[in-house]
């Protein structure tokens, strides 16, 4: 057909999504060689007038066709796009009525079982809308559920069933999408290629093939159908935020939609993805202490990522680590290792998706050193630079959270994101994920169910506006170390280890401490008579020290109580 309505068919390609195989074949592949030859011309005989009005009626006929295929084809994304508008502003109008009214009983005796009924209500009725748009509006859900500093359990709680919710792109989706994007089948690069994908998530889904070549490798390629609606989804998304911030303006959330609008175009990027797998990689290749192994990337394209397949077990499949023999504890100091490392590390690339999706763990023996496993990093596509001065208040900042030093805590607050008093203990027990008086007193200490309880209450009695506040107004960048801070806090507790937090926050102290002294020796740099820096170079010299000596012995602590087997008495 395209080839019949030339000037028809680059508008056909724009708007079917769906463009046939066979036309796609004669798009991208080369033309074939010419047969025929200029010199024979065919003699041109004058054409008889009824077979040229028939040749004109087919014509005219198959334009007619082509234009209404090409009208429905626009009319149904029209008409889907309406629909989709439709059930995000339906469910935003019934549930800014249903709140408004609810808001306004806050003097009846029962108001706080209102209010939670009336979250309840508004997120089972959001959950529909999520579920029937699909798309990008799983992985915002996903992402909700996931704040439950910040949202209503009733919210939360409901969006859970979004975390195993993962749509599952057709195979035959995949293959034109292949051929579309490349130019190629499938069959042209692989020699096999598992119909079924390993991994599902809301943006793409994993497949196992084998190249010409003989390597084993995992096929990443994008939900097809993203293409389609993501930009319409995203400005929803942000119509959303913008409309909860107008009638509600003490929960404004709006940040969330802007952080979604920067990430996620970088999320759909899988050759950026590339990049930064391969970044990631020559980052940790020279880093000895942390046993990472980050997929090799064999070729990348925006919707299709070839890496090396390498496969290990969640880090919370503990029957896997026990039976192997992997000390969990060693499981979750190297996790420490990784992610200070990312955050500390001189141009290291953040990672800010750590959930236990996107990392495994794999029995390694041959390992040199007292690890024998390797933890394996999936999913490169959201990364983060840290800016220079903020990593270093930051360490600053931690440095002081450790030593229990409230005026520093306070200094560093400031600078890490201008917190002032107002938001100081907010902000101290965001950072931590403790309460702040534990953050007074020893944040290392392991958390209670009392504490995780009172955390929760005090979030209701009115802290709530104050933390949404907060958040709008720290540096974009904080928000996803806070939420990487947040992703490893859990993939630690999951681990259940023996001795509880005490030795990831001496490593947290190791890397923070030694951020402090290399900025220290820079400072010195030239300039080492000054008594003033003289002085500021020994002291963090000397916290370095004490904290890499006190993290030593505690793992010298550690090896010989298990020579001695004494981890069946504790
Ligand atoms: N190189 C690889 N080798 C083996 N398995 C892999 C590889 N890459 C990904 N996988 C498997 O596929 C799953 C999904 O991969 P990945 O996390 O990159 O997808 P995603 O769509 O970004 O998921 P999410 O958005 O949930 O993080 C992983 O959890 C892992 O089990």
């Amino acid at each position: 057909m395209m080839s019949s309505f030339p000037l028809l068919s680059p508008f056909l390609r724009r708007t079917t999504p769906w463009t046939c195989r066979a036309c796609l074949r004669k798009q991208a592949a080369p033309l074939p060689p010419q047969r025929f030859t200029f010199a024979t011309k065919a003699p041109t005989r004058p054409i008889p007038k009824n077979r040229r009005r028939r040749r004109i009626v087919v014509a005219s006929g198959l334009g007619i066709t082509a234009a209404v295929v090409t009208v429905t084809d626009d009319a149904k994304h029209a008409a889907t796009a309406v629909q989709r508008s439709s059930r995000v502003a339906s469910t935003l109008f019934v549930c800014i009525k249903d709140y408004r009214s609810t808001l306004k009983r806050g003097q009846d005796e029962d108001y706080q079982d209102q209010l939670k009924a009336c979250h309840l209500r508004c997120a089972k009725r959001t959950l529909v809308t999520l579920e029937k748009n699909g798309s990008i509006f799983i992985k915002l859900g996903q992402h909700l559920s996931s704040l439950n500093y910040l949202l209503p359990s009733e919210w939360c709680d409901t969006f859970i069933p979004l975390q195993d919710k993962c749509p599952v792109s057709s195979f035959e989706s995949i293959q034109e999408m292949v051929l579309k994007d490349t130019g190629h089948e499938l069959s042209d690069y692989f020699e096999s290629f598992e119909e079924q994908p390993i991994g599902a998530a809301s943006l793409a889904q994993v497949h196992r093939a084998v190249t010409k070549d003989g390597q084993k490798v995992a096929v990443k390629v994008q939900h097809p159908a993203l293409d389609e609606w993501s930009k319409l989804d995203l400005a929803l998304t942000r119509f959303t935020f913008e409309s909860l911030r107008y009638w509600f303006p003490e929960y404004d959330l709006t940040w969330l939609s802007e952080e979604m609008e920067v990430s996620l175009p970088q999320e759909l990027d899988f050759a950026l993805e590339g990049q930064n797998a391969i970044r990631a990689r020559k980052y940790f290749a020279h880093v000895r202490d942390a046993p990472v192994i980050i997929p090799d990337v064999i070729w990348a394209k925006r919707r299709i990522l070839v890496m090396e397949y390498v496969s290990g077990h969640r880090p919370d499949d503990l029957e896997y680590l026990d039976s192997h023999k992997i000390d969990r504890d060693e499981v979750s100091a190297a996790l420490a290792r990784i992610f200070n490392e990312m955050i500390f590390g001189t141009n290291a690339p953040l990672h800010c998706d750590p959930h236990g999706g996107n990392i495994a763990i794999r029995h390694n023996p041959s390992r040199p050193g007292k690890a024998n496993f390797d933890v394996i990093m999936y999913d490169h596509g959201l990364y983060r630079d840290i800016p220079l001065p903020l990593r270093r208040s930051y360490a600053k900042l931690w440095l002081a959270v450790l030593d229990a030093d409230e005026p520093r805590m306070r200094k560093y607050a400031y600078e890490v994101a201008g917190i002032g008093d107002e938001y100081f203990a907010l902000f101290a027990s965001a950072i931590t994920g403790r309460d702040y008086t534990i953050v007074k007193q020893n944040v290392a200490a392991p958390r209670t169910k009392q504490e995780k309880d009172t955390i929760s209450d005090s979030l209701t009695e009115g802290m709530l506006e104050q933390l949404i506040q907060l958040l709008g107004q720290v540096p974009r960048v904080l928000l996803l170390i806070l939420k990487t801070n947040d992703l490893t806090r859990s993939l630690d507790e999951n681990l259940h280890t023996r001795q509880g937090p005490a030795r990831t926050f001496l490593i947290l102290a190791q890397y923070a401490s030694r951020t402090v002294y290399e900025e220290q020796l820079e400072a010195i740099a030239g300039s080492f008579l000054w008594p003033s820096n003289l002085f500021a170079f020994l002291h963090a010299w000397s916290t370095y020290m004490r904290v890499e000596l006190r993290l030593s012995a505690y793992e010298k602590y550690l090896q010989l109580r298990a020579l001695l087997g004494m981890e069946a008495l504790i």
